[in-house]
C-alpha cells in the first residue's frame, strides 16, 4: 500500500534554467521542498498549457524519468524502482488516466475495459456494464471506441481506469470534453470508488475542472 507520493525539488529537465522565470517561479509543485500526496485527500492542480502536468503524471506513473529532483513513494526513491517494482505499484496502487486516453480504436468499448479487467479481475461483467449505464454510454458498448465521440470516450477510459485497485488514481484533463452533468455524474462515480477504497485523487486541469466534492487545489 502507498501512503504518501512525495516531490522534492523536483523539475522537468526541460525547464532547468527557469527557476526564476514563469511557470517554474510560482508553481506550488515545481522546485517544492517537499510537496507530499496523502492517500485519501484529493488534489486538483490547474495548470496552463505547456506549464507540466502531462510530465507530472508521467514522472508520478513511472514512465518518463527526465526531471531533476526526487519523487518518493513513502520515502522510497522512485529511481531506485526496478520494473517489477513498478508492474507492482501499477497493479495495486497507481490507477492511470492519461490525456490521450490510449483506448484501441478498433476494439469496441467493452473489449477495451475487458482488456483490462481481464487482469484484474476487479470488476464484474453486470458491474461494467452499470458503469457504462450511469455514466450514458451503455448502448455503446457493443461499438468500436474509435467512433464514439472524444467526450464518451473519456468515460469510457475512466471506467476502464478503475477497473483495478488504486491508493492514489492519477487522471491528466479527465473531463475536458465533458459537459457539466457527465463531469458530475464522473466525478460522483470517482468519489465513490476513491472513498471506499480510501485513495487519493491527482487530477489535472487546464479549463474544465471535474467536480470532486472537496479538494486541494494546487497551481503547476
Ligand atoms: N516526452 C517528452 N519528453 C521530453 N519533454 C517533453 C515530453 N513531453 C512534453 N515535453 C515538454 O515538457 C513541457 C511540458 O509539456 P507537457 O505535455 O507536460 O505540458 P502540459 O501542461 O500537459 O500541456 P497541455 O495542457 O498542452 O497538454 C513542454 O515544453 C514539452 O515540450
Amino acid at each position: 500500500m502507498t501512503e504518501e507520493i512525495s516531490l522534492r525539488r523536483v523539475l522537468p529537465h526541460v525547464f532547468r534554467g527557469s527557476e526564476n522565470e514563469l511557470p517554474v517561479r510560482d508553481s506550488q509543485l515545481w522546485l517544492q521542498e517537499n510537496m507530499t500526496f496523502r492517500r485519501g485527500t484529493y488534489y486538483l492542480i490547474e495548470a496552463e498549457s505547456g506549464t507540466g502536468k502531462s510530465s507530472l503524471c508521467s514522472y508520478i506513473y513511472g514512465s518518463r524519468h527526465d526531471y531533476d529532483g526526487k519523487i518518493l513513494f513513502d520515502g522510497a526513491d522512485a529511481r531506485s524502482f526496478g520494473i517489477g517494482r513498478w508492474c507492482e505499484l501499477r497493479r495495486r496502487s497507481l490507477a492511470y488516466l492519461p490525456q490521450e486516453m490510449g483506448l484501441f480504436p478498433e476494439l469496441t468499448v467493452m473489449e477495451n475495459i475487458e482488456i483490462k479487467n481481464r487482469l484484474t479481475a476487479h470488476k464484474s461483467g453486470n458491474e461494467i456494464v452499470s458503469l457504462l449505464e450511469r455514466l450514458e454510454i451503455g448502448e455503446k458498448a457493443g461499438e468500436p471506441a474509435g467512433r464514439l465521440s472524444v467526450g464518451q470516450q473519456q468515460r469510457v477510459a475512466i471506467i476502464r481506469a478503475l477497473c483495478q485497485p488504486f491508493d492514489f488514481l492519477l487522471i491528466d484533463e479527465p473531463v475536458s470534453h465533458l459537459d457539466s452533468r457527465n463531469n458530475q455524474a464522473v466525478a460522483e462515480l470517482i468519489d465513490e470508488e476513491a472513498r471506499r477504497l480510501g485513495a487519493g485523487i491527482i487530477a489535472t486541469s487546464v479549463g474544465n475542472k471535474i467536480k470532486l466534492p472537496d479538494y486541494e487545489l494546487l497551481r503547476l
